[in-house]
């Protein structure tokens, strides 16, 4: 009985790459209200730009010692090597986290992270608090990851073959289908009538019963997101997954990213523009990164979903710091790598 009542609360924020959970993520440590938060990021590309970018927010809580980063692969592959050992450090603190936020790579599959709470050392001591999903209202509105829901639904029933028919659409299908809560985030950018659309839409792709709440900029009360007491390590068969069959194990074939270095700039706007055509024309999941911009002390981060790109300043150049600009790419596998590095100047590093 006591099982549930001092294990540590884990939440699982995820959701399709530039959804919006880096940004949710720092909403909640800004009114954490001195709650002793840790912060696991795990980022599909090999260069951690989330960890960087909480790190660099400057809100207390988001301390280096508060993040861990994952970076270099996917959570939902990496479970065993990395995540476990992670956690168990964390809960060998001697003063251990109050709530842990694992932040996915946009790419993950939250179900083989789901099931790694029910290993021993972890099951006796975390519970899952809730799954919390983010989506990305405009890109949904723009029907860019689940075309049609009912559509794909029944074109899978009819034909249990067609496995990796879409895969943008399954990890998007599997990250709805884990949640305890969606966000449908970048309200900003919808209007009412389409808000209430995708939140119809969205509860038509979920198994259960599942709240949507509208956001902007994950702007949602603590109250809503952390305390939902889900448990959802107990209840996996609740939350379906198209690898399920598979047992965890999938390819991130379908996916890749690179790194680039990028040219220190005179003009944001003239860089965000050519990043801004280049992800159209190479069809470009997610851009993300930091630039130097010459004369201006501060470090410029760029943010790319899709085609939509924003810019802003993180934090000064440290002293003895080298101003190297760097650019995370990421898209379906058979990207132009040399096309795209050539569009900015720059050569592919890694
Ligand atoms: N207009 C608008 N932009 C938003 C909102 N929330 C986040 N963004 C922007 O969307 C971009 C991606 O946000 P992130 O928080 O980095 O998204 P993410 O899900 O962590 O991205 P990945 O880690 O790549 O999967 C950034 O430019 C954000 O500033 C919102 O509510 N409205």
């Amino acid at each position: 009985m006591s099982d549930t009542v001092e294990k540590i609360p884990a939440t699982i924020v995820t959701g399709f790459l530039g959804a919006g959970k880096t940004t949710l993520v720092r909403h909640l440590m800004r009114h954490a209200d001195g709650r002793r938060i840790a912060i696991i990021v795990n980022e599909f590309g090999s260069l951690g730009i989330d960890g960087e970018l909480l790190r660099s927010c400057g809100i207390p809580g988001c301390e280096e010692d508060n993040i861990v980063e994952l970076a270099n692969g996917c959570l939902c592959c990496t479970v065993a090597d990395e995540f476990l050992p992670t956690m168990q450090a964390l809960l060998d603190r001697p003063q251990p986290p109050e709530h842990i936020l694992i932040e996915t790579s946009g790419l993950a599959l939250p179900k083989p992270l789901l099931k790694a709470f029910n290993w021993p050392g972890i099951r006796s001591r975390v519970t899952v608090d809730g799954v919390v999903t983010v989506v990305d209202g405009p890109a949904l509105a723009a029907g860019r990851f689940a075309d049609d829901p009912e559509a794909v639904a029944a074109q899978r029933a009819a034909d249990p073959s067609l496995d990796h028919d879409n895969p943008l659409a399954e990890v998007y299908e599997d990250q709805l289908a884990a949640a305890d809560l969606v966000v449908l985030n970048k309200a900003d950018l919808l209007d009412e009538a389409t808000a209430g659309r995708l939140r119809s839409e969205i509860g038509a792709a979920t198994p259960r019963a599942v709240k949507v709440v509208a956001a902007r900029e994950g702007r949602l009360d603590p109250a809503v997101l952390l305390g939902l007491g889900a448990a959802a390590e107990g209840d996996l068969d609740a939350r379906p997954s198209h690898h399920d069959a598979e047992d965890g194990a999938h390819e991130h074939d379908d996916f890749e990213s690179f790194v680039l270095p990028l040219p220190e700039t005179d003009s944001p706007e003239a860089l965000l523009d050519r990043l801004a055509t280049l992800a159209e024309t190479h069809d470009v999941l997610r851009m993300k990164g930091f630039a130097s911009v010459r004369g201006k002390p501060m470090r410029l981060v760029v943010q790319g979903v899709g085609g939509r790109f924003t810019q802003g300043y993180d934090r000064p150049w440290r002293p003895g710091e080298a101003r190297e600009g760097r650019l995370v790419v990421i898209g379906e596998t058979g990207l132009d790598r040399e096309a795209i590095a050539a569009a900015v100047g720059a050569a592919v590093v890694g």
